[in-house]
């Protein structure tokens, strides 16, 4: 029996696959597999069971990823699945950035009760104008699932499209409309563009992106866009920049107590991929992946070990998590050659300081013998 530990609510569309051989739950200890949305890892203790975690959803940064690579435990996003959710969402900050729609809102409430709202409605409404998205210029920042999404819809809008991504995928330039302008460098995305929407994910290099010097670069009265994380925008920077005009509007999906409530600013509770078709997508992608590592040990979107996807073909398979380092495969063919296991197939692959290898066999291991090897991190034997 595998114990899968949910760590936020996850749709059971999703749960429904693990079947019996599963025990699921919030209140689970010693668990094989963990199961998370936003909530947060960092804080967390791993028990030396726990084989994997699986992120329903694109970002990981709520997961010790270099803590889980360390000890072996095999991280899983589900990428693409939230991503048209989102999508739909930014195109509604778009709207929201341009055409004053909450202000608007918000002064029609207060008309309540008055049996003239119609004509001062009439009246009134020229406070809220706001620019009409075509011919615009709009810069993404980070070409991926979702900035190519929003990339295509921005187009169909009429907008004039530039994005920049440094390390754009093969398969996210073959999604992408032709008509999307090739920036070179951020800066383009800065000093050109009437909106500017950030898409890429929260790490070293994008922490803090939006600051002074950037939005000085920028055109006055600029909408930024900000569905990625909070920690890619100096708040302190973006709020008084709205406070001056620089920044005509700030959209973000990411709540922080110096921006609540602020002229100019529309913040929503991370709203992006809170869609019922996303929450399904993402919880199926989510429990597929991380029974198939449990089961099979086949790794399929992992973020910190590699990919491997094969098709089982003996009794035993040997998975063994280790240092990326020469001599690991001569060790484990001795090892093995010593008890005269034979092997049948054998797999291995590295991602950075790691490597995972299988092995498969139709004789008897002794998981020990492996342990015992300087250099693994992991062992599993399934039969
Ligand atoms: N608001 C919400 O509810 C959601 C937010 N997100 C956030 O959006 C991010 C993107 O999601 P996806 O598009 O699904 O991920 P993705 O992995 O498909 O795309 C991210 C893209 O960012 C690019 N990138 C990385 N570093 C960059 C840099 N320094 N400059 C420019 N581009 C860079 C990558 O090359 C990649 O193409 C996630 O990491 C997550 O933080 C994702 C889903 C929901
Ligand atoms: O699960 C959620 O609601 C958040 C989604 C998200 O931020 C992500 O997928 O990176």
């Amino acid at each position: 029996m595998n114990k899968i530990k949910l760590m936020n609510k996850i749709s059971p569309v999703g749960l429904d696959l693990f079947g019996e051989q599963y025990q699921v739950g919030e209140d689970i200890d010693d668990e094989d597999g963990i199961l998370v949305r936003s909530a947060s890892l960092h804080d967390y203790t791993f028990n030396k069971n726990l084989k994997a975690i699986a992120r329903a959803g694109a970002g990981v940064n709520n997961i010790p990823i270099d803590q889980c690579s360390n000890e072996g435990i095999v991280v899983f996003n589900t990428p693409g699945a939230n991503a048209n959710a989102v999508k739909e969402l930014v195109l509604c900050g778009l709207l929201l950035s341009s055409r004053k729609i909450v202000e608007g809102i918000d002064w029609v409430k207060t008309l309540e009760g008055k049996d003239d709202a119609s004509k001062l409605v009439e009246k009134g409404k020229s406070q809220f104008v706001g620019p009409e998205l075509e011919g615009k210029k709009l810069g993404i920042i980070g070409l991926g699932a979702i900035g190519v999404h929003v990339a295509n819809a921005a187009i169909k809008l009429g907008m004039e499209v530039y994005g920049f991504d440094p390390y754009i995928s093969v398969n996210a330039a073959w999604g992408m409309s032709k008509w999307v302008k090739n920036a070179q460098n951020m800066e383009t995305i800065f000093s050109e563009c009437d909106y500017i929407t950030l898409h890429a994910p929260s790490t070293k290099e994008t922490k803090g992106l939006i600051n002074k010097e950037s939005i000085d670069m920028m055109k006055d009265g600029v909408r930024i866009l900000n569905f990625a994380r909070g920690d890619l925008v100096n708040s302190t920077d973006v709020l008084a920049a709205v406070k001056e005009g620089k920044i005509a509007k700030y959209v973000t999906d990411f709540a922080s107590p110096d921006i609540i409530n602020q002229e100019n600013v529309i913040v929503m509770p991370h709203l992006g991929a809170s869609t019922p078709e996303s929450e399904d997508n993402c919880a199926r992608m989510a429990v597929k992946e991380i029974k198939d590592y449990l089961e099979s040990g086949n790794i399929v979107n992992s973020v910190n070990f590699p990919y491997i996807n094969e098709p089982r073909t003996t009794k035993y398979r040997i998975c063994l998590i280790h240092k990326n380092i020469p001599n690991m495969l001569a060790q484990f063919a001795t090892l093995l050659a010593n008890r005269e296991i034979n092997i049948e197939n054998m797999v291995n692959k590295a991602k950075g300081e790691y490597a995972y290898t299988i092995i498969e066999t139709n004789d008897v291991v002794d998981m020990n013998d492996f342990e015992a090897l300087e250099n693994v991190i992991k062992v599993r034997v399934i039969e």
